[in-house]
């Protein structure tokens, strides 16, 4: 009974530790009042400025005066946008007419008090106002997510959550916005949440141990129910961590890497793909020398798609280099795509050299280009042919880039691949930043270095795991590390 109480205790006196102090509330009252421009800077109709902190009603006095129907009251009332003319906090001047909302704290995207002012997107309008804004005490311009690091360090919202707002503006596919959503809605930061609790809970039982000694009958039991806890633990990290589950996918883009010998048509269908001229495009073998990237929208994907040097051993110094590159790139693709040329193949006997061969596996598309240039009474055969060529179930698409055969086929088929490929139900990937990959590699080392423990090093034991509690808080940002929390922020653009 007393033990079972003393273990909730040291629960509730590590998580004590963990959350925010009062300090730190006090503070943040008193803290100065940012502004910036929320809108890309230029011509436009309106640009909203942002204003938040503990001077907004100074702020709003000074400069918002109502017009319209509101003409002559003064309320600030919350979320309800005005009419009003915006004044030169120096000499009163009406430097535009305007409209303003004010959310009152804690209603409002920071949980300060807040004002947004929606003005003419002018640059003389918006350096006026801001030089204005400046020149009121205690205000002065945001820094680099200054407003999204003022919402996470109230509460608001955890750090998965303010990446997830950065991936959100970042966003140019529908794959993108949806995952980025999920991480606004806090799918990540729940999860990681229960694994800290896990760690935390096995925690308290080692640290009930300690507090009771050697000899006790429970000893056994107990430590066997932490070390269950932290092996379930461990397997569940294992999992997220292995190369199946890459979350990065979705909201960095998956790579396509475009490879094969030279003069297939891998720029030819690089270019095809982008619709412009991205890749110089000859007759020469040897053309494209340095790894090209183009990011494409396939599907709703944010696709990066890599032209590559053809792949053949070179003299040429700068060829050679090229030719490194790209069998590293196609080493690291998420989608390898090798574009071979029909008549070349027929000329050389369906001989794939060895440099090319041994990166085409199932797992390749094989595009089969140029079979305007053979004999149509002989493709049919030709094709038999490469397709004994290539390892039995590679993908084995025929293609002209230059006529068009094939190619709506081509696009439709790579949509479906990576559909099928990258889609994930049900079992849904946890890791979509390598920030989050590493703090949970150091967890997984913590834990091992749990598990390699037996009961007569408790002590040692427990340490490991607060470790692993550690790493795991730095995800959500539970505990403040500066230099995790600047990393994060630094990402951001003025304004969010
Ligand atoms: N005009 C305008 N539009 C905008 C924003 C903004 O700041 N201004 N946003 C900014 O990026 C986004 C919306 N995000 C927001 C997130 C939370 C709260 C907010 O006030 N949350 C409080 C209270 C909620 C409520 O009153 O319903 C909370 O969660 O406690 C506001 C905006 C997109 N559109
Ligand atoms: N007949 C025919 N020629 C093509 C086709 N596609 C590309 N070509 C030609 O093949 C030549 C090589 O095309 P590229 O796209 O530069 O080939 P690459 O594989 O990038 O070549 P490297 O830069 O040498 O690696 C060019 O002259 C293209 O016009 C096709 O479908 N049919
Ligand atoms: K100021």
């Amino acid at each position: 009974m007393i033990r079972c109480c003393s273990t909730f205790r040291r629960v509730a006196s590590i998580r004590h530790l963990t959350t925010k102090s009062e300090q730190l509330q006090r503070a943040l009252a008193s803290r100065p009042t940012i502004y910036a421009l929320a809108t890309p800077p230029g011509k436009a109709g309106v640009a909203v400025v942002r204003v938040s902190g503990p001077h907004v009603f100074d702020v709003w006095k000074t400069i918002v005066r109502r017009n319209g129907k509101g003409k002559g009251k003064d309320i600030m009332e919350h979320a309800r946008l005005i009419r009003c003319e915006l004044l030169d906090a120096n000499d009163g001047e009406v430097l535009d007419d305007g409209m303003a909302v004010f959310f009152q704290a804690p209603a409002s995207y920071t949980t300060e008090d807040t004002i947004e002012l929606h003005v003419h997107s002018s640059l003389a309008v918006l350096s006026r106002l801001m030089s204005s804004l400046s020149a009121l005490p205690g205000v002065r311009q945001a820094e680099r997510g200054e407003f999204t690091r003022r919402a996470f360090e109230a509460g608001r919202i955890d750090l998965t959550q303010a990446e997830a707002l950065r991936d959100l503006i970042e966003s140019e596919t529908e794959v993108q916005r949806k995952w980025a959503r999920k991480g606004v809605e806090g799918r990540a930061k729940v999860r990681y949440e229960a694994m800290r609790n896990d760690a935390i809970l096995a925690l308290a039982t080692v640290e009930a141990l300690i507090d009771f000694g050697e000899g006790e009958d429970i000893e056994e039991g107990a430590w066997d129910q932490a070390r269950r806890r932290v092996s379930k633990l461990r397997a569940n990290i294992a999992h997220h961590l292995s190369p199946s589950q890459r979350g990065e996918i979705y909201t960095s883009g998956l790579s396509l890497v475009i490879f094969g010998p030279p003069n297939a048509g891998k720029s030819s269908l690089l270019n095809h793909l982008a619709q412009r001229e991205a890749a110089i495009v000859t007759p020469i073998p040897g053309t494209t020398r340095d790894v090209l990237e183009v990011a494409l929208d396939i599907a709703g994907w944010r696709v990066k798609v890599h032209d590559t040097a053809g792949l053949r051993p070179s003299s040429d110094v700068v060829e050679s280099i090229g030719v490194q590159r790209a069998g590293q790139a196609v080493e690291g693709a998420d989608l390898a795509v090798c574009v071979l040329s029909l008549p070349e193949l027929v000329n050389n006997g369906f001989r794939v050299p060895d440099m090319i061969g041994k990166h085409v596996t199932q797992e390749t598309v094989a595009l089969l280009n140029k079979v305007d240039a053979v004999d149509p009474a002989q493709l049919g055969e030709w094709l038999d042919f490469a397709r004994m060529a290539l390892p039995p179930g590679t993908p084995i698409w025929p293609i002209s880039i230059q006529r068009g055969d094939g190619m709506s086929e081509l696009s439709d088929g790579l949509a479906e691949v990576i559909k099928h490929r990258f889609h994930s139900e049900g079992d849904e990937p946890l890791i979509t930043h390598a920030r989050h990959r590493a703090h949970l590699e150091a967890t997984l080392r913590f834990l091992d270095a749990f598990l390699a423990l037996g009961v007569e090093d408790v002590v040692l034991a427990a340490e490991e795991l607060r470790y692993a509690a550690k790493e795991l808080s730095k995800v959500t940002g539970l505990i403040d590390v500066e230099d995790v929390l600047n990393a994060v922020f630094k990402e951001f653009c003025i304004g969010k």
